[in-house]
């Protein structure tokens, strides 16, 4: 069925709907076709993560293990709860806020949780595209700006901050962040709030006419970083050292699996990847039509998230190889020098004194020999492995902007590779950031249908909201902002949201009733397997992790790596009081909407059959109770001439709560509002 969505928005889509659903379902737009909607989806879950989070989680925590234990995690609640969203998505078709309310009134927190989280996410996001656009536009230079140190004015020395370090962390830290030495001062970074301007004007722009326009966005945005990451492939694959790299990165370390942490932090990259509990993916499946194969869709996504996960890791480690090789290089060489001058004057190792061009793997075999007689360090003479550069772990912004840009210098033609890089990262972070919106924007317009006429207006105000509190971000202490979100607000209440999104589907709708539905929808029974990966283990796995996750926060004191200006290098800092009391509220505001909704609903229902019992007034309007109970029920209140000041049977109450009796007041208007479009 190829219909455009010209044709499709604002009609009905032609698809009856089972059971009880909302009125606004009719004419809710449709993605223009299969493609763009898987597009959609693995260009949403497909980001930055996979490219700097991924590579540096496998590195550090056992190599092949780490990739095991991930493959293990994403079969338990990966794939499981990804698969309870899209279903969820699909037969409600309503945003998080519609999907959760749905299932009971007193659980739509949840939804206003995703929202916050997934803001928060979107906040941060969007300086990282910001800092991207930067490095693309300085790409176009030869040689690179950040390929050698710039001296000091009128003199021939090279900057003190640079000669330290090197030319590529000096140009992250002073020319792109200008960064403070440490999250206090709130001085702005003017060039940057510039290009943080342009990267809400570039969102904005792809999602002003809804999932219309960021549908066709999609095909280059989501597929051009695989373009970008083959072509590195392969030219990685060409270089020295590459094999090096991926061997040592793909080592399993089997001692990893007995630690808790590395599970804690594989499954958090689980979550973070998909997008559980980010809304998101439940808006983009809330656009799809009723007997769309959600399953198929659940296990496709993932998997090719998965391979694109390993698919950068390969990448990132041909290419840190070969720059580790490099480095050995120049390493091996200032050593020979040092062995040919110890071997004049001293009787030391110089009978077997390597030559000038000898390579790095046969410099390593004589090391080891030599080592054995004459302690080679105590004579200042290095080992030189390629291992030893590869260790030092590079995480997160380190890795794109500093060491990646740095490998990047080394391959001829750099500013080619480096805006190809840049333009990858790009597009990775642009798709996520649709789908980030979008799992803000669909629930707020599915629950408040007031706003849909001012649709577009909305989203544009969104986008606004996004870049004024995103300011914050583009302070010269913004990075340690970014670094704080990334931490604390995508991870604990990340796994809080999802534990309830489990909880509301397999225990409180009922796993039997939910696989019902998906039968409804798929034509077929999903294998029971996971009714049972619902109610249990996933269920039971979450909450492991989140106990693994509370008692860390507990015991571990929040630090971050701040850069010192004068030493050059990286410290830690313990975060000041405010910065604490930041961080705290992060994880709170986005938890606390789940138990609050919950409260204020209690209670109003509680007061409400209070009320009904003491006047025995009806406080539904009749004319629905008649239009939508069947037969017998029907009758009967009508015949009991209860319809107007009876009450109704606590069971029909619930009901009539959860909108499957009633149309709602919200209904009504949207249905307004849907005259007025059609
Ligand atoms: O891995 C990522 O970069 C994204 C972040 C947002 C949710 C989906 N995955
Ligand atoms: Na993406």
């Amino acid at each position: 069925m190829e219909k455009s969505l010209n044709e499709l928005e604002g009609s009905a889509t032609g698809e009856s709907s089972l059971g009880l659903i909302p009125a606004e379902v009719t004419s809710r737009p449709t993605w223009g076709s299969k493609v763009q909607y898987i597009l959609a989806q693995v260009g949403f879950s497909v980001g930055l993560g996979n490219v700097w989070r991924f590579p540096y989680l496998c590195h550090q925590n056992g190599g092949g293990s780490f990739l095991l234990l991930y493959f293990l995690l994403l079969l338990i609640i990966g794939i499981p709860l990804f698969f309870l969203e899209l279903a969820a998505g699909q037969s409600i078709r309503q945003g998080s806020i519609g999907v959760w309310k749905h299932i009971s009134p007193r659980l739509a927190g949840i939804g206003f949780a995703s929202c916050v989280v997934c803001s928060f996410v979107a906040l941060y996001y969007n300086v990282i595209i910001g800092w991207s656009l930067f490095y693309m536009f300085n790409s176009f230079y030869y040689p690179l700006p950040w390929e050698n140190c710039p001296t000091l004015p009128n003199q021939t020395v090279e900057v003190p901050e640079c000669a330290k370090s090197s030319p590529t962390t000096y140009f992250w830290y002073r020319s792109a962040l200008n960064i403070t030495n440490s999250i206090e001062g709130s001085e702005m970074n003017w060039p940057m709030t510039g290009f943080l301007i342009l990267a809400w004007f570039l969102v904005c722009g792809g999602m002003i006419k809804g999932i219309k326009s960021s549908g066709k966005v999609m095909y280059f945005s989501s597929l051009f970083p695989y373009v970008v990451l083959f072509c590195f492939l392969i030219r990685g694959f060409l270089l020295d050292g590459a094999a090096d790299g991926i061997r040592i990165m793909f080592t399993p370390k089997l001692e990893i699996w007995k630690d808790v942490q590395v599970w804690r932090q594989a499954a958090t990259q689980v979550f973070f990847a998909l997008g559980l509990g980010f809304g998101s993916v439940i808006a983009y499946s809330s656009y799809n039509d009723r007997y769309n194969n959600c399953h198929f869709d659940a296990i496709l996504v993932s998997f090719i998230n998965f391979m694109t996960s390993i698919l950068a890791t390969l990448v990132v480690f041909a290419v840190l190889g070969f720059r580790a090789n490099r480095i050995a290089e120049i390493c091996v060489k200032e050593n020979v020098w040092k062995v040919s001058n110890l071997s004049l004057n001293t009787s030391g190792p110089g009978l077997l004194f390597p030559s000038e061009n000898i390579t790095v793997a046969d410099y390593s075999k004589w090391y080891e020999e030599v080592n054995h007689q004459f302690p080679l360090e105590n004579l200042g003479i290095s080992h030189c492995r390629v291992e030893d550069e590869m260790k030092k772990g590079v995480e997160g912004t380190g890795l794109a902007f500093i060491v990646f840009t740095e490998a990047m210098t080394l391959l001829p033609a750099s500013p080619f590779w480096s805006v190809l890089f840049f333009l990858m990262l790009l597009n990775l972070g642009l798709s996520t950031m649709f789908g980030n919106m979008q799992g803000i924007i669909t629930p707020l317009l599915d629950n408040f249908p007031k706003l849909l006429k001012r649709k577009t207006l909305f989203t544009v105000l969104c986008c606004v909201c996004g870049l004024l509190i995103g300011l914050i971000f583009v302070q010269r202490s913004g990075s340690y902002f970014v670094s704080m979100f990334d931490d604390y607000s995508a991870t604990l209440p990340l796994i809080i949201v999802v534990i309830f999104e489990n909880i509301a589907v397999a225990w409180v709708y009922g796993a039997d009733r939910f696989m019902e539905d998906i039968q409804g929808m798929l034509g077929y029974r999903p294998w029971i397997l996971y009714k049972y990966m619902w109610k249990y283990v996933s269920l039971l796995a979450m909450m492991g992790l989140l106990l693994a996750s509370l008692i860390r926060m507990c015991i571990t004191q929040p630090t971050y790596q701040s850069w010192n200006q004068e030493k050059a290098e990286e410290i830690n800092l313990q975060y000041p009081k405010w910065a604490l009391g930041l961080l705290i509220s992060l994880i709170v505001v986005a938890s606390l909407p789940i138990p609050v909704v919950f409260l204020k609903e209690t209670l109003q229902s509680w007061l409400k059959r209070r009320r009904t019992k003491m006047y025995g007034q009806c406080e539904y309007r009749q004319g629905n109770i008649v239009d939508e109970i069947t037969g017998p029920v029907d009758e009967t209140i009508i015949n009991s001439g209860h319809v107007g000041n009876g009450y109704l049977p606590v069971e029909m109450e619930d009901m009539a709560e959860r909108g499957q009796l009633l149309n709602t007041a919200e209904d009504e208007a949207e249905e307004d509002t849907n005259n007025v479009h059609g």
